[in-house]
């Protein structure tokens, strides 16, 4: 039966937890090393550094041994995947998982081709501590086949994949987000939603990416608790793509005003605009 939200906790729970971990991102700034696709690369750092985190795009398989075990998270993006980058991306899992340390897969296109999508599902062999989607690209790595795609873009509503992403999480050990108008967050069993947001964002390339890459900097500083920290960071990064949103003429300078309003996120505007509910089945 399909998931629908029913239990909506005390919305101050969410909201000072949401303050609290800005906070704390802010204060500890966790370096983040990401091994990212060419196109996301620039909004990426910049979407860490407004959080107050310190983004690292280091991928040269010589550096890993040394750089990966002192970083605070990791986040892999297989979005413009070449095979002689893979090597890397295990490399980097490995050495992330042997210091345990948290690291975020970002299946971009997962069903887009067999290469990309045992690409994904060899990673995801690794023990992510998160993955975060789209519908398609969740409900690609669900089945583990190959999907008629838009590439990069979901043809699919996030709500869509509901159970593909409790199934995902349950076989994988890993918190499952799928984003979207409603931004899905399951361990298997739990599932929640964040509703910031605004639709805008899907016109500006790579705001996937980022916010894959600031659950990253969200779990680093809150490991054991990855599930909370992922819906929080999809939370605040929606907030701030609604502040943005109130200056932006389009998708251009919703870019510019969405990270200077995570840059300036203060605890008044994020408490009164934090969104979670619970899902129940
Ligand atoms: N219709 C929507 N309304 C509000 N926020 C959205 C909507 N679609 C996407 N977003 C937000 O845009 C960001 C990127 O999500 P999405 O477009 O699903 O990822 P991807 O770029 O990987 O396909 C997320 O923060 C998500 O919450
Ligand atoms: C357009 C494009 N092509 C390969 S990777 C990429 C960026 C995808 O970014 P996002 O998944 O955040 O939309
Ligand atoms: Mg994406």
């Amino acid at each position: 039966m399909e998931a629908e939200p029913k239990v909506e906790p005390p919305s101050d729970q969410w909201a000072d937890k949401a303050w609290t971990m800005l906070t704390t991102v802010r204060r500890q700034s966790p370096l983040i090393q990401c091994i990212t696709n060419f196109v996301s690369m620039d909004l990426m750092a910049n979407t860490l550094l407004s959080a107050g985190a310190s983004p690292a795009m280091l991928h040269t398989l010589e550096e890993i041994p040394h750089f990966t075990p002192n970083v605070h998270a990791l986040c892999l993006n297989v979005g413009t995947l070449s095979a002689d980058w893979l090597p890397s991306m295990k490399a980097a899992a490995n050495f992330a998982s042997n210091s345990s340390k948290p690291w975020v897969l970002d299946p971009v296109a997962a069903g887009a081709s067999g290469f990309r999508l045992n690409a994904c599902l060899e990673l995801i062999q690794l023990k992510p501590t998160v993955i975060r989607g789209n519908g398609s690209e969740i409900l690609a790595l669900s089945k583990a086949s190959v999907q008629p795609t838009k590439g990069v873009d979901s043809s699919h509503e996030s709500t869509d994949a509901i159970e593909a992403a409790k199934s995902l999480a349950q076989a994988t050990g890993a918190i499952v987000a799928v984003s979207g108008a409603i931004d899905i967050v399951t361990d298997g069993k739990r599932v929640i939603g964040a509703h910031n947001g605004v639709a805008m964002m899907q016109k500006i390339t790579a705001t996937g990416c980022s916010v894959t890459a600031l659950i990253a900097a969200f779990v680093a500083v809150d490991p054991s608790n990855a599930f909370e920290a992922t819906a929080l960071a999809l939370s605040v990064f929606g907030v701030a793509g609604e502040m943005g949103m109130r200056l932006a003429k389009g998708p251009a300078s919703l870019r510019m005003h969405l990270i200077d309003s995570l840059y300036g996120l203060d605890e008044a505007t994020l408490i009164s605009h934090v969104k979670i509910t619970t899902f129940c089945d």
